[in-house]
């Protein structure tokens, strides 16, 4: 990588989160009047949101989720249960209001920007929409069960992609959220995981749309196969992304390195997403302070995913679907884990009596009688 590349700047440009700041927000955490502990791990983004932004009094009220299109040659294998066509058709679906993603979104309040950034199909009559960007790195991923799914230098575009779009969201922006499109992403999604979390594939591979039994073990042998010709370099997220990824993992990864190096927290989605995140981490080990786990989907992966990260996510509510839905969902915790840090009164403030340290029962009384 040539230093002054954007990618390098942005990974230069990234520290892990603030430590003190957590110790901080950590020490007021115990102290409020409540049970020590008892608002779980809202507690702990309370914390990680301290950290990220290095304030006691973080914000999320501006709320950015950016997903990522895309299109995969893998398709041909027999991958997805959809049609390639289904991507470019949800892109418009999107920019009508009409998914998934636009009704979890308007819920939290966050804006929604669309982001083709490798989508087969011609999307032409609706780049004029302002929410859609044209950064299309080719139209499709090759099929990587024949050899690599990009070349090199389109890895570093699409990661620069997404970096863009976290800079240019980021006046506007407290917290980004990610999300894809792409049929088939799956399957590259999947054999990222195998790949950086030292896994095997059938392990790391699921259903997807919905294939059935024997959908699936095609599915897993195609995976198989792709791996042994392609053989990436196991810890090489660069190289990872070159051979088996996708251009819409690409960009979340570059949005996740973004936010990272603007210091704002960002919410993963499903096991797409959370590939992407896998590539990101893999180039930056540091960035993963600033990832927020938003759900775990019913995708095998995603759980190996989201351990290998040490990410403990926000929801498990069977979700299967990406586009963004589940961080979308998750960014209501987020902000309840803002009101728990800066609302909360301590036991001091309230003026709470405080737990009893010496508790006495019969049994120790006994003890200190006799
Ligand atoms: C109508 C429709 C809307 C979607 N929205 C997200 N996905 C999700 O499903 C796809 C991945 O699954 P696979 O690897 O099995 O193709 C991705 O596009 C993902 O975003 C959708 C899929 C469909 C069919
Ligand atoms: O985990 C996800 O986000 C997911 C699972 C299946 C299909 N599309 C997305």
């Amino acid at each position: 990588m040539s230093p002054n590349t954007l990618l390098t700047q942005t990974l230069t440009a990234i520290t892990p989160a603030d430590s003190a700041m957590r110790q901080q927000a950590r020490a007021r955490l115990d102290q409020l009047a409540i049970p020590h502990g008892a608002l779980g791990q809202l507690m702990d983004v309370a914390e990680d949101l301290a950290a990220i932004t290095r304030t006691m009094t973080p914000s999320v009220k501006r709320k950015a989720i950016a997903v990522m299109a895309g299109d995969h040659g893998i398709v041909a294998a027999g991958v997805s249960k959809f049609p390639q066509a289904v991507t470019v058709e949800m892109v418009r679906n999107f920019l009508n209001g009409n998914a998934s993603i636009n009704a979890l979104a308007r819920q939290v309040d966050a804006s929604l920007t669309v982001v083709d950034a490798g989508v087969a199909g011609d999307l032409t009559e609706l780049y004029q929409h302002n929410a859609l960007w044209n950064r299309k790195v080719a139209p499709g991923t090759a099929d990587f069960s024949q050899g690599p799914a990009m070349s090199r230098a389109q890895a570093i575009q699409c990661l620069e992609v997404g970096i863009e779009v976290a800079n240019y969201l980021a006046e506007t922006t407290d917290i980004y959220a990610t999300g894809d499109m792409g049929i088939g992403n799956t399957s590259p999604s999947s054999a990222i995981i195998a790949c950086l979390c030292g896994c095997d594939i059938a392990t790391a591979t699921g259903r997807g749309t919905g294939l059935d039994d024997e959908a699936l073990n095609n599915k897993i042998a195609v995976l198989d196969n792709a791996l042994a010709i392609n053989q990436p370099t196991a810890d090489d997220g660069l190289d990872v992304l070159t051979k088996v990824g996708g251009f819409e993992i690409g960009a979340i990864a570059g949005l996740i390195l973004g936010a990272a190096a603007l210091r704002k927290p960002v919410v993963i989605d499903g096991i797409i997403s959370t590939a992407g995140a896998l590539i990101a981490a893999s180039l930056s080990p540091a960035c993963r302070d600033y990832m927020i786990a938003g759900h775990c989907s019913v995708e095998p992966g995603h759980r190996i995913a989201l351990n290998h990260l040490d990410k403990a996510p926000l929801l498990d509510l069977r979700l299967r679907l990406g586009e963004g839905t589940g961080a979308a969902l998750a960014m209501n915790l987020v902000d309840a884990a803002v009101a728990v840090l800066t609302e909360i009164a301590t036991f001091e403030e309230a003026a709470i009596s405080q737990a009893d340290t010496t508790i006495t029962t019969p049994q120790s009384q006994e003890n200190a009688t006799s």
